[in-house]
């Protein structure tokens, strides 16, 4: 990522030591996309998913206005991901992790909004964040550790407040339970196991839309990209385009600079794509995107705390009654993680998994 801190703005060319730093033409002839390529290395990138990756979002043709970098949570395959991307001294990599994070924290968890209005709902910026910070790398992605740390105490808090009362069902965990047991509710263990799949990432949303865009590229504005929902009139660049995130639970964290926008439904759900599997669709995924800013760059940090791959998602007992059926058939995570990946970003997913009469049987057989 290509992201000038305040510090190196202010050093003098000349007050470098000569004959340390390697030449790059900054004044990016092939275009900013390539130069950010050659700079964070092309052995990063494409995201396999996980790694750097600049304007495409995923393989099914999505672009957005931003560089991203995608992390697992763990911190022994970040360190993999690290020899990949600085093969010649990976420590410089691996070193934004040891460093400490003092800002206030700001976190939105994305999936728990309540369901108001149709329309685009810009999310404010984090009134705490302080003003030395803004605009930094440092106060996004060299958090990593720092950031995943509260945000798994955060998703354990947040996991046992809802998860009281409720079950799901581990793989090897025998029969599903009711009531949060002396380790919390087997949602939240869900998340914490020691081979969760969450991830960490990181995006950079350039102040310049077309700082990303090589000659020729279109611009990807809210008429373009189609949403087939209402976008409050909001006329601009999307930074990311609107989606929700397949994993249990986000937790972002910004600099102050706005972009982030949720889509509520009408009140009427809006339909299955609103839902969440697990609870059967009472909690809802929302809708959301990020407009690109035009005079300062954004940064965002999210965790998706999510179950580990081979973890069987199934809609929560106490979600399920005569009136209120299984709506989805139960999968893993890895299925959900495969239907996403084949599919564009703003799609449906949760549509590939309704339930069929005779899915509640199965279920029950597996119990
Ligand atoms: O950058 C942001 O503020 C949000 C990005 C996002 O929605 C995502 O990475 O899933
Ligand atoms: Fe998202």
């Amino acid at each position: 990522m290509v992201v000038p801190s305040a510090a190196s703005r202010e050093m003098a060319p000349e007050s470098l030591p000569l004959g340390t730093i390697p030449t790059v033409d900054m004044s990016a002839p092939s275009g900013r996309g390539e130069l950010a390529r050659r700079l964070a290395k092309q052995a990063a990138g494409p995201p396999d998913p996980l790694g750097y990756g600049s304007r495409n979002i995923g393989a099914n043709g999505d672009v957005g206005e931003l560089e991203y970098l995608i992390l697992h949570a763990d911190p022994a395959a970040v360190a993999r991901k690290a020899r990949v991307i600085d093969a010649e001294d990976p420590s410089r990599f691996s070193l934004f992790q040891s460093l400490r994070f003092h800002s206030s924290i700001n976190l939105f968890p994305i999936c728990l909004l309540p369901q108001q209005s149709h329309s685009w709902q810009p999310i404010f910026r984090d009134p705490f964040y302080p003003q030395k910070r803004q605009g930094s790398l440092s106060s996004s992605a060299l958090a990593q550790k720092c950031h995943v740390s509260k945000s798994r105490s955060l998703q354990r808090s947040s996991e046992r407040v809802r998860g009281r009362g409720a079950a799901a069902r581990v793989p090897g965990a025998g029969p599903a339970r009711r009531g949060p047991g002396p380790q919390g509710p087997d949602v939240s263990r869900l998340i914490s196991a020691v081979d969760s799949d969450s991830l960490l990432r990181i995006n950079h949303y350039p102040t310049s839309a077309a700082a990303l865009r090589g000659p020729g590229d279109r611009s990807c504005t809210a008429e373009d990209a189609k949403s087939g929902n209402s976008n409050g009139g909001a006329k601009g660049t999307i930074g990311f385009g609107e989606h929700t995130d397949p994993q249990i639970l986000s937790v972002l964290r910004a600099n102050d600079v706005d972009g982030l926008q949720v889509l509520l439904p009408n009140g009427r759900g809006g339909g299955d794509e609103w839902v969440q599997a697990l609870t059967n669709g009472r909690l809802v995924s929302i809708r959301h995107r990020v407009m690109a800013s035009t005079s300062r760059p954004r940064l965002s940090t999210i965790y998706f705390a999510a179950p580990p791959l081979h973890a069987r998602i199934s809609a929560l007992p106490e979600t399920v009654a005569a009136g209120t059926p299984r709506r989805y058939r139960p999968f893993t995570w890895a299925e959900y993680k495969k239907a996403m990946y084949a599919h564009r970003l703003s799609h449906n997913r949760l549509d590939l998994f309704h339930a069929s009469g005779d899915d509640d049987a199965a279920d029950d057989e597996h119990s």
